[in-house]
């Protein structure tokens, strides 16, 4: 395990009782206001001692409360992606860079800066001051300085709260490079379903200081019983792009079947992941015709799960399970019950670009 977080931690009023074991990657810690998310993060950065705990990154311990071991915020290693940016205004966006070496040991220093300018493509934003930048050209030089301290581990706390969608679209494949290139491992705090599909490793569910949920993004995100009961369910397949068809659509295949997408940038062969939000999927018997909608799955209904006025209905196709979400009326209709055999009719695969990101690789 390459994240190892057990922390017991008591403020009045409120109780943190989490254990995390999670594999490389990114791991998303994702719950209400309130939850206990930045608490976790606090005492991961060493900011918290807690009343009792161990923090272990790669091996490494930062905290064990048993062996009254708590290393200060400044040597743990850790790089540090803030909802603002937080880079320091008198400085230049290169001496904003170079400020997470100062941190980082002589011998650790592998990455090479320009190589990381070149990722974010901030060359010509070098000599600039922080409040001349856009947002997003802030965040991607955040992300720089995080990078070139070396970081046993990025602490990342809702890096893309302050961006609209655009910049937000911008900014998540940079941070997929960090995940899958640069191989960086990520905690990563977010309450937004649609941030945790795209770059989520592992999903650890918060609620009242306890984790009500924690595993592989994929299975997280498909359970009906995590989903909260807002319209944001949605699960999230892999696909792989097989064709770029001149009429303007890509067709993908996932698990042997074909979906279809307005054209993509990424050339055949890509692996993609994608998420399917629950309100999008329409449930019909048997195979529908002389619909307008391209993608068509047939599956199986695994389960039916009441959530605040609708339900939602989990399906096994060839691609994965897939959520819908209807109105309970629907579901009296149609008589839906696990077992049966249904077809999902996707309207909208992608609603926005955030909603396709890379597929993270499988040994990471
Ligand atoms: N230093 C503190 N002293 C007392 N209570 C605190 C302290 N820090 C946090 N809390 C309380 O602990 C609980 C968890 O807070 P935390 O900031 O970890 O939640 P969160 O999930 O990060 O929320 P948000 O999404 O709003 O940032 C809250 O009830 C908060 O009021």
């Amino acid at each position: 395990m390459s994240l190892s977080v057990a922390l017991r931690h008591r403020f009045a009023g409120f109780s943190l009782d989490v254990s995390i074991d999670a594999p490389p990657g990114v791991t998303v810690l994702f719950g209400h206001s309130g939850s206990g998310k930045s608490t976790v993060l606090n005492a991961v950065a060493g900011l918290l001692r807690p009343n009792a705990g161990r923090v272990v990154v790669d091996g490494t311990v930062l905290t064990d409360t048993a062996r009254r071991i708590h290393l200060p915020p400044h040597r743990r290693r850790l790089g540090v992606i803030f909802q603002d940016g937080r880079l320091f205004p008198h400085l230049t966006v290169r001496q904003n860079l170079r400020y997470g070496r100062w941190f980082s040991p002589r011998a650790a220093r592998r990455t090479a800066e320009a190589a990381v300018v070149e990722m974010l493509g901030i060359g010509s934003l070098l000599d600039r001051a922080p409040a001349t930048l856009s947002g997003g050209e802030r965040q991607r030089v955040a992300i720089g300085r995080a990078l070139l301290a070396e970081p046993r581990l990025i602490l990342a706390d809702e890096p893309l709260s302050a961006l609209d969608d655009d910049r937000k679209a911008e900014i998540l494949p940079y941070l997929e490079r960090l995940r899958d290139d640069w191989r960086v491992p990520m905690l990563y705090v977010s309450h937004s379903p649609a941030e945790v599909a795209r770059i989520a490793t592992t999903v650890v569910m918060l609620d009242a200081g306890r984790i009500t949920r924690m595993g592989p993004a994929a299975e997280v995100l498909a359970d009906p019983a995590a989903a909260g009961p807002g319209r944001e369910a949605g699960a999230v397949i892999e696909a792989t792009v097989a064709a770029h068809h001149p009429d303007g659509v890509t067709e993908l295949r996932a698990g042997g079947r074909p979906l279809f997408l307005p054209t993509l940038a990424a050339p055949p062969g890509t692996r993609l992941r994608l998420r399917i939000a629950a309100a999008d999927v329409m449930l019909a018997r048997g195979q529908p015709q002389g619909l307008s909608a391209l993608n068509i799955l047939p599956g199986i209904v695994e389960s039916v799960t009441d959530r605040g006025g609708a339900v939602l209905v989990r399906l096994s196709t060839g691609a994965g399970p897939i959520l819908s979400r209807i109105t309970r009326r629907s579901a009296l209709q149609l008589g839906i019950a696990p077992g049966e055999a249904l077809t999902a009719i996707v309207k909208s695969v992608a609603h926005d670009a955030a909603d396709v990101g890379r597929a993270p690789r499988d040994d990471a």
